[in-house]
């Protein structure tokens, strides 16, 4: 399998605080990686740094074999961040076609992709409002759809399903699937746990340091837990009784 994304010992340190600590992990073609940790672990941290927005302390990121941060990798990544950065004056419409000129889109394919992106996100009849008139829930879906525009090989999610309703989370997540199929490599952070079990692998954060990186399987068993949810309760301190 092709490595997408390798994150090799990687550490971050904000001044003394050290955020993270000697990160090692890989995103591979075709695979959904989830990122888990409590908040303030560090994991919009560790994504900023794959983007190239964040420099590590030591350590080495690569996407597509080439070291970050890389102006050229952008095109290949599709990035949604934890705020939406969109244009509020403007429209859907106007929005989309902005980072649509960005990636180089034009004319037929540009139409074609965004009714796509507008269509995967449930967005399709709400084109021509301006932003100012968008749910917190819409901006996010509008901003997923942006990510997806020039269907990038990699895309990086920063908490992408915050605010949008379980029914929508379901069928985006099923893009999620469509996609990882197609060959994308998918690295998204979550605090939903039923997110976290679709994903085919998962990397926990504690304390600076990746405490799991498995399949969700094999993360619950050598925790000895059967849920996700425990292992991210033990992976916050929380303790059973027994
Ligand atoms: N630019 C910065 N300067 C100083 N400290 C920072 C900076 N960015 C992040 N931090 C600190 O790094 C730590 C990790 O932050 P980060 O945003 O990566 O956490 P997170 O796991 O994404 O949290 P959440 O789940 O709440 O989004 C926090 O203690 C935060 O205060």
């Amino acid at each position: 399998m092709n490595t997408i994304v390798n994150v090799d010992h990687v550490s971050k340190s904000f001044g003394s605080h050290e955020v993270l600590k000697d990160i090692t992990l890989s995103v591979q073609e075709g695979e959904i990686y989830g990122l888990l940790g409590p908040s303030g672990s560090g994991k919009t941290t560790l994504v900023k740094m794959m983007m190239g927005l964040e420099k590590a302390t030591s350590g080495e990121i690569t996407v597509h074999q080439t070291t970050m941060p890389s102006l050229s990798q952008l095109v290949n990544i599709g990035y949604m961040a934890q705020s939406d950065a969109l244009y509020t004056d403007l429209t859907a419409k106007e929005n989309l076609e902005f980072f649509a000129a960005l990636y180089g889109l034009g004319g037929k394919r540009k139409k074609e992709r965004i009714q796509t992106v507008m269509e995967i996100v449930g967005l399709q009849n709400d084109l021509s409002k301006t932003i100012h008139q968008y749910s917190g829930g819409m901006k996010r879906r509008l901003s997923l759809a942006i990510s997806l525009l020039h269907e990038p090989k990699l895309l990086i999610l920063d908490e992408p399903t915050v605010g949008i309703d379980p029914v929508l989370r379901k069928s985006i997540w099923e893009q999620f699937q469509a996609l990882k199929n197609a060959g994308t490599a998918i690295f998204v952070t979550t605090h939903v746990m039923d997110e976290a079990e679709r994903c085919d692998k998962l990397g926990l954060i504690r304390d600076g340091l990746l405490i799991a990186n498995d399949s969700p399987e094999a993360v619950k068993q050598s925790n000895g837990v059967g849920s996700i949810e425990e292992v991210f309760l033990l992976s916050g301190g929380v303790h059973h009784a027994n």
